[in-house]
């Protein structure tokens, strides 16, 4: 297969107001395409739509050939840290298995041979050390390892991450992104990974989707994140500066996101 989702002059509206409109995008197997923009830009719309659960409101849009509704279950989907409130009594080990029993393996696959394989992932997660624990008791950082195992426990073709890094030190930010970039290099598991702050996964990036109030570019961030690029989208003047391999956007935005790192501050 060549694209495993496919846009084609997508849009996606809520009654008069679009928020998006004429996408078209093909990602690839193993890609990992960065989804960026400002608050109120559309990326959890976005997300919403690959998840089929936002129609569009016009155009098409198909992930493994299908509706997306149809291919839901080949979507491992790691959300924002979350409070996790009706789970925080569950173990991690038990967040992994449901990942396994909600979709491919069902209740004919012997339970040692379940239980083998939620200690492979919670191995290959860095998470056997709490698998025990109640999750509600884990730190952030060792929550979002649970997290990204219980979406490999799917054996997904698509990693649909939604800002998964949010309030995550570096340490952990960089212990996720490895092991979402570890997925897409051993099963070639296309990665959608929507972040306010490229700089952590910028390394790893194929291309990036920036959505934005005046329009939205796709390219490589070396042709997305430029100063000409990003002033067209926002219809003002805007800096990409790059500081010790960091991308910096400087500019009159309404974003927080895009304020100057307060280490690159004079
Ligand atoms: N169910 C809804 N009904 C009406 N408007 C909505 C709905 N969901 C989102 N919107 C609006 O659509 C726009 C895009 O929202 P969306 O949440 O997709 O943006 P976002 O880029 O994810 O923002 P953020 O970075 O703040 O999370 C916003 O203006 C939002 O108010």
């Amino acid at each position: 297969m060549s694209s495993v989702i496919s846009l084609r002059g997508a849009a996606l509206s809520y009654g008069p107001r679009t928020v998006w409109h004429d996408l078209e995008l093909d990602v690839r197997p193993g890609e990992f395409l960065a989804v960026l923009g400002p608050n109120g830009a559309g990326k959890t719309s976005f997300v919403r739509a690959l998840l089929g659960r936002q129609p569009l409101s016009a155009g098409e849009l198909t992930v493994l050939g299908r509706p997306p509704r149809e291919a839901a279950r080949h979507i491992g989907y790691v959300p924002q840290q979350a409070a996790l409130s009706a789970q925080a009594m569950l173990r991690a080990r038990d967040l992994v298995r449901f990942g396994i029993d909600g979709h491919r393996f069902g209740p004919r696959l012997r339970t040692a041979a379940v239980r083998k394989r939620v200690d492979e992932i919670l191995d290959a997660v860095g998470a056997s050390a709490y698998a025990d624990v109640p999750v509600g008791t884990l730190s952030g950082g060792e929550r979002q390892r649970v997290r990204v195992g219980q979406a490999l426990a799917t054996d997904p073709r698509i990693l649909l991450c939604d800002e998964p890094l949010l309030s995550l030190d570096l340490h952990h930010q960089r212990a996720v992104t490895e092991l979402v970039d570890a997925r897409r290099r051993s099963h070639g598991t296309a990665v959608v990974f929507v972040t306010h702050e490229i700089n952590p996964v910028l390394d790893l990036v194929d291309r990036v989707l920036y959505l934005a109030p005046g329009g939205h570019r796709v390219g490589t961030p070396d042709e997305v994140l430029t100063s000409a690029s990003l002033s067209r989208l926002y219809g003002t003047r805007v800096d990409v500066v790059h500081v010790d391999g960091r991308i910096v956007v400087v500019g009159a935005l309404d974003d927080p996101a895009h304020h100057v790192p307060e280490e690159v501050h004079p």
